[in-house]
């Protein structure tokens, strides 16, 4: 057989967008162009003159290479943005694939006005996110009404789920701001779950991120609003609302079907730990009446106490029944996955918010503004800043077909894992929010950088 090819994964595709230059007085406005290439567009800016107080730092023009997909004027809206960046994706998602779309820039550059918006009622103005909501919903209805699905366990809905990777924990933001843990599991699937919580029956629980079905738009609006009110702010270097964690907004086509046999496996789950609780602590028990310590401190066999290995088969055997049901639960899930009767179930849009690029640059021009900053907001702008780092080399290793990506370099890294393999063959996307004003050059400069080496990687 031919060795097989080693598969090109879909490049990133990147964009940029510019803000509005703020309205504060006296603000200038840098010098900016962008021309068309052979691999897409590159863009050019340079500080208005060498009097600017920023002229110091840096270099004063730069060019970037041609590798942008497009770039967005200040006069390009919400909407303009979404047909150009999301709408090509639809086919596939309705073909059950994920498709990424990250909002990277310095901080008060426009990531959360593009992914979520602040007018969520103005078509225009309405983030990428809610967006993809309507005309998600707009098609499944189509296929909710085309097959006899209304009514029962296959009709389709969307499902949401919003979170926020804070340091190294993620909070779901559908749960209370419940704070969750990031582990690997020895299957090597990430866990986002939360504390263990017992049960008044002896079950332990511990809960994934929670899903919440939507079955209109205006529920699914209605929730995400909800969520948004607990997601953190503080203060940042240049404006005060800024939000210093990384949020993920993610919308699945899911079923009643599905939902059902998620939370059953859940249960299962709850049900199998204290049995396999009691199997270790029987067996450590047991091994452990089998030795005793002799005179000369060394552990030796206990001539008195065999092990009583039947009950240690006992335990083991209750929890194995309990294994097999959770693995029958799980089993059901993919079979609801290979039968559904519509490809789209599980397709998702994964939006992300990420943290102010430059939140704690310590060698901000701001730092006026920045010395407002306690120690604890200091030290999360530094893992901020790795977290940045690391999801710049996930993509590239992952657009190199590097054997080893480094997903576990950090908790933001580790949470997308399962979204940057499930969208092998679907579509990654990451607007570069930037600002024009001058005394944002160096910050601007910084994040088109940043999304050259991106698109570069995406090996276009
Ligand atoms: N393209 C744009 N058009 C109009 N207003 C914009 C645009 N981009 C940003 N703004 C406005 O600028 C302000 C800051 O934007 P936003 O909160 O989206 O920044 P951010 O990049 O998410 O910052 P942070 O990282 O600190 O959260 C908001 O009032 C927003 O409405």
């Amino acid at each position: 057989m031919p060795p097989k090819k080693a598969q090109k994964l879909t490049p990133f595709n990147v964009y940029i967008r510019w803000r509005p230059l703020p309205a504060e007085q006296g603000a200038t406005e840098i010098q900016k162009s962008q021309s068309p290439g052979d691999g897409g567009y590159s863009v050019s800016f340079s500080q208005p003159d060498s009097s600017s107080s920023s002229s110091s730092r840096g270099a004063r023009s730069w060019t970037s290479a041609s590798s942008f997909s497009k770039v967005f004027e200040a006069d390009d809206n919400n909407r303009g943005v979404y047909e150009n960046v999301v709408t090509q994706t639809f086919p596939k998602i309705m073909a059950g694939k994920t498709c990424n779309f990250f909002a990277y820039g310095h901080t008060g550059s426009g990531k959360t006005h593009t992914i979520v918006g602040y007018d969520h009622e103005d078509p225009q103005q309405v983030g990428l996110c809610l967006s993809a909501a309507r005309e998600l919903f707009q098609k499944i209805e189509e296929l909710n009404g085309s097959t006899e699905s209304n009514g029962n366990d296959q009709k389709l809905a969307v499902g949401l789920r919003m979170y926020e990777v804070r340091k190294k924990s993620a909070f779901d933001l559908l749960n209370g701001h419940t704070e969750c843990f990031v582990r690997e599991g020895p299957d090597g699937k990430v866990h986002v779950r939360g504390e263990t919580e017992t049960l008044e029956d002896g079950k332990v629980r511990v809960k994934p991120i929670l899903v919440v079905p939507c079955w209109t738009f205006d529920e699914l609006r209605a929730t995400l609003e909800k969520g948004l009110d607990l997601r953190a702010t503080g203060n940042s270097t240049v404006h005060d609302k800024s939000s210093r964690t990384h949020a993920v907004f993610e919308l699945e086509i899911v079923n009643k079907a599905l939902v059902e046999a998620r939370d059953a496996a859940i249960e299962r789950h709850a049900e199998l730990v204290p049995h396999g609780k009691y199997a270790t602590d029987v067996y450590i028990e047991e091994n452990s009446k089998a030795y005793i310590q002799g005179p000369d401190g060394k552990y030796m066999m206990n001539p008195d106490y065999t092990v009583n290995q039947e009950r240690i088969d006992a335990a083991e055997a209750i929890k194995g029944e309990y294994e097999q049901r959770l693995e029958l639960a799980e089993a059901k899930v993919q079979e609801i996955f290979t039968t559904s009767r519509h490809p789209c179930l599980g397709g998702k849009f994964v939006f992300v918010d990420l943290a102010g690029s430059e939140y704690y640059d310590q060698k901000s021009s701001t730092s006026a503004a920045g010395s407002k900053q306690t120690a604890e907001e200091k030290q999360e702008g530094r893992q901020i800043n790795s977290d940045l780092f690391a999801l710049k080399e996930v993509i590239r290793a992952r657009s190199s077909n590097q054997a080893r990506i480094p997903f576990r370099s950090s908790p933001l890294t580790m949470v997308l894992r399962e979204h940057f393999l499930g969208s092998d063959d679907g579509f990654s996307a990451m607007i570069l929010t930037v600002s024009p004003a001058a005394d944002q050059y160096a910050a601007t400069m910084n994040t088109v950088k940043y999304g050259n080496l991106v698109a570069m990687a995406g090996g276009t």
